[in-house]
């Protein structure tokens, strides 16, 4: 009988993408997933995994007056979840953090079951550093954030990237838009849901670039009101595009937020990135997770509040007539990557989880 496994990954790209890469290692596992109604889960988690969807509040670290609802509810969503573990006769329990974490690691260790966290970003968020110690494994996108979690023994695996980042550029499907093979292509991704001030300062910036010959693909999200405002030949708007490893291999900048996924395919792809990191992140991780390309000369990271729309055009257009700073840029990217971890993670799990 195959060894069942379930993974507890839900909200947004970010956590999704490296557990079904994850899951795409584990063919010979039986493998369903544990998500919340209504996110991206119910969108991205491919058809083969059975969803099971449990209501869970967020939580909070600091101790107060909400404290006692939030221990109610977090128990209320462990109930829940052994529910899930023991009538499917699940043998270990996968997570990439976030609230929904809490309840997946409680539950499975309350049953005795193998728990296994992996955590991508460069400052760990709460869930992981107050329920680390309970889980049998805790996995790291990037080494930095080991220093966070001094007491627990925590492995560098990298973070997985889908499959279609693995496949060799030539077998990727090729880009449907109409992009000449020559032109200087920007990318603007601002992570899986799009980012509105990004898309602004992007459209005040973009018609000199035009001016310049740079084409533009801007992954906007769905949140942006303002999104049919800006028409040019040299830009394609986009609400979510699928083929990103096709797309980012062909782009030769990168700008945008710096989610644990993207800064994570931007290394696979060796591409030169200008980061806008979110600034309402917890603890401020998307700075540190950009500040990990950053250090290696691979990327240069703005803040938002700083950032005006002439610093970050001059930026471009310098770049734009600099091949060899932006080749070394890639070089720098190229040294962060780390094209096996999904492998090291299914094989950490393959270890604990049989
Ligand atoms: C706003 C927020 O809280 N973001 C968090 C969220 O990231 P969020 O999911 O927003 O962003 P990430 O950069 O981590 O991942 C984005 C993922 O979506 C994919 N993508 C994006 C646009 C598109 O059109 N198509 C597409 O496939 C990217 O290729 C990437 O794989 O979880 C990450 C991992 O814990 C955190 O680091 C981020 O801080």
């Amino acid at each position: 009988m195959a060894t069942k496994l379930l993974i507890a990954a839900s909200g947004t790209g970010g956590h999704l993408f490296p557990a079904i890469a994850l899951a795409e290692q584990l063919p010979d596992y039986e493998i369903e997933w544990l998500g919340v109604p209504d996110r991206l889960e119910t969108q991205l988690v491919p058809a083969q995994y059975p969803l099971h969807k449990i209501s869970v509040a967020g939580f909070q670290e600091r101790l107060g007056l909400n404290t006692l609802r939030n221990l109610s509810k977090i128990a209320t969503s462990v109930f829940q979840v052994r529910q899930v573990l023991q009538q499917g006769a699940f043998q270990g329990v996968f997570t990439t953090g976030g609230y929904i974490a809490a309840p997946a690691v409680l539950a499975a260790r309350s049953l005795g079951i193998p728990a296994i966290l992996h955590e991508s970003n460069a400052i760990p968020g709460k869930v992981t550093r107050f329920f680390s110690s309970f889980c049998t494994a805790v996995a790291l996108g990037f080494e930095p954030a080991a220093q966070y979690l001094p007491r627990i023994n925590t492995i560098y695996t990298g973070t997985p990237v889908r499959s279609q980042f693995l496949s060799a550029k030539k077998q990727l499907p090729p880009l449907d838009l109409p992009i000449p093979d020559d032109a200087f292509l920007v990318i603007v991704v601002g992570g899986s849901q799009g980012a509105v001030a990004v898309n602004q300062i992007i459209r005040q910036c973009a018609p000199a670039w035009f001016d310049a010959g740079v084409w533009i693909v801007h992954l906007t999200g769905n949140n942006d009101p303002d999104v049919a405002s800006l028409q040019h030949p040299q830009y394609f708007p986009l609400p979510f595009y699928d083929n990103m490893a096709s797309l980012l291999h062909r782009a030769n900048l990168a700008i945008g937020r710096s989610g644990a996924g993207t800064v994570t395919e931007l290394a696979m792809t060796c591409k030169p990135a200008i980061f806008i990191p979110f600034p309402a992140a917890a603890e401020d991780h998307q700075f540190y997770n950009a500040q990990v390309l950053a250090a290696s000369g691979a990327a240069i990271v703005f803040r938002q509040k700083e950032l005006t729309p002439e610093v970050l055009q001059r930026q471009v257009l310098e770049l734009l007539h600099s091949p060899s700073e932006l080749q070394k840029m890639a070089a720098a990217a190229e040294k962060i990557a780390v094209p096996d971890s999904a492998e090291r993670l299914a094989k950490l799990v393959r270890e604990l989880v049989h």
